[in-house]
């Protein structure tokens, strides 16, 4: 197929509208409008004014890729500001599912305006790729942000089950119409996703950990399934450097004894402890920090129901930790304290973007998933070997495993592969992700309806 735009390839891409799935797109498209041989690329990304606000500044360093806004329609509960999962309640999530839904036609007429040779699109808008093949014949790559595993499970579970003989549970013509049908749910956006791919999809992950889950995925739909590498971003890349909280929480750490062993514990952009769990790890780290452990927690709440660490954590807890603790409320740098000397653990909800800097820096990690697909990533930390799943959020077996896989002699061997993947990734460097790229050069010229 001819490319659209002169000699270059025009990329349309269209995340989620979360955090976890713009930065992954982001670091895609980063690497294609990078690369140094023709065909070049350029890279229209997509989404909600308040997600595109705070990636704006993106086009001074890379110029070929373009911000588009998409105005989804405000809805009870949900006004412009709200149009993002980052601090979202989630009772609101299905909202802004429909409040999307509700704004494909305007995504039809971006479409229709760029008219690009290639559409890069998620799981939760199917509608997208239906509009992109069927009106303007232009090819759709599925890009999958999250673990090939925790997309093979669901395929893997009807196939024992008998009921996946390799037909979609959902008709090929369904579109979205909400007199009649109600919103779809995150399973039907998922499978229809993956059928509407025109004959190709991405996954944020690398054959290293996950050959079989790739292969399994890619058998069970038919389509060619290519990793793209962790795609964590270049150290030169922290998008952090002009924030004073950053230089507060790295002066901290820089201070520290070399020889202290630090833990980094963080639960993503839109994950959030109940009070009870928060009581629990903070009780954890108190048994903890007696026996000289240190540890920098991020503390973040749904919008609206912020409060600060003195009402977040337990009686005493700050006076009692002193200097061995750092609170960091709201946000941290977490690829720059990860690839940090001193730290030596990692707690995290395991959102697919943090289990893959952990890995990237060697990081092991202390899996404490809360929702979506963190299970099943923790799953897979374990089956790498790269971490321990805490079986329950109480005070002692959170102290239990974060001591047993930062210093205890039976995470001896989790250590160990930690730093051998993080070996790995640094000689495959960038092997993967051009790869990925040759190949989708080839499916856009050799795609056709
Ligand atoms: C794909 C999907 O992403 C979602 O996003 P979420 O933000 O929760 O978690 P990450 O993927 O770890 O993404 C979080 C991203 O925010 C960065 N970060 C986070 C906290 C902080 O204080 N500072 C930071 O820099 C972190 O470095 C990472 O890049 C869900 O997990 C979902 O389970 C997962 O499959």
């Amino acid at each position: 197929m001819k490319p659209r735009n002169g000699d270059g390839i025009g990329v349309l891409m269209f995340p989620w509208l979360a955090h976890g799935h713009i930065y992954p797109f982001l670091e895609l498209a980063k690497k294609l409008v990078s690369r140094q041989q023709q065909p070049s690329f350029h890279v229209y990304l997509c989404s909600s004014p308040v997600n595109l606000a705070s990636i704006s500044d993106i086009q001074l360093k890379y110029p070929a890729i373009e911000l588009v806004e998409l105005h989804l329609p405000s809805l009870p509960d949900l006004p412009p500001n709200r149009h993002t999962t980052k601090g979202l309640q989630t009772n609101l999530l299905t909202t802004l599912y429909k409040a999307l839904d509700m704004a494909s036609s305007e995504f039809a007429d971006i479409l229709a305006r760029l008219s690009p040779d290639l559409l890069i699109t998620d799981f939760f808008q199917p509608w997208a790729p239906e509009l992109a093949l069927s009106t303007l014949k232009i090819p759709t790559v599925l890009f999958m942000t999250n673990a090939a595993f925790s997309t093979a499970l669901p395929f893997t579970a009807m196939k024992n089950s008998g009921r996946f003989d390799g037909v979609f549970p959902l008709p090929s013509n369904y579109m979205f119409d909400y007199d009649t049908h109600e919103t779809p749910s995150f399973k039907d956006r998922v499978f229809w996703s993956l059928e509407r791919s025109s004959g190709m999809l991405l996954v944020k992950s690398f054959r290293e950990i996950e050959a079989e889950h790739i292969d399994r995925v890619s058998e069970f739909i038919g389509k060619d399934v290519v990793p793209v590498g962790p795609l964590v971003p270049d150290d030169s890349d922290d998008d952090d450097d002009r924030e004073e909280s950053v230089d507060k929480v790295m002066k901290w750490l820089n201070e520290k004894d070399p020889s202290t062993a630090v833990v980094y514990i963080s639960f993503g952009s839109e994950s959030y402890l109940s009070g009870a769990e928060r009581e629990e790890l903070g009780q954890a780290l108190l048994i903890l920090a007696t026996k000289g452990l240190n540890f920098i927690w991020v503390l973040r709440f749904p919008e609206g129901e912020e409060m600060g660490p003195a009402d977040a954590l337990p009686e005493g807890f700050l006076e009692a930790v002193g200097e061995r603790g750092y609170v960091a409320v709201g946000w941290a740098p977490q690829r720059r304290i990860l690839r940090h000397r001193s730290v030596a653990g990692f707690v995290s909800h395991c959102g697919w973007s943090s289990v893959t800097e952990g890995m990237k820096y060697g990081v092991p990690i202390v899996a404490m998933p809360l929702q979506n697909d963190q299970g099943t990533n923790a799953r897979l930390v374990e089956e790498v070997g790269v971490g321990m799943k805490v079986d329950r959020i109480d005070r002692g077996e959170v102290a239990r495993v974060i001591e047993q896989v930062v210093t205890g002699e039976s995470g001896n061997g989790i250590r160990v592969k930690a730093r051998q993947i993080r070996d790995c990734l640094v000689e495959n460097g960038d092997r993967e992700i051009d790869e990925a790229i040759d190949r989708l050069v080839h499916f856009c010229n050799t795609f056709s309806v």
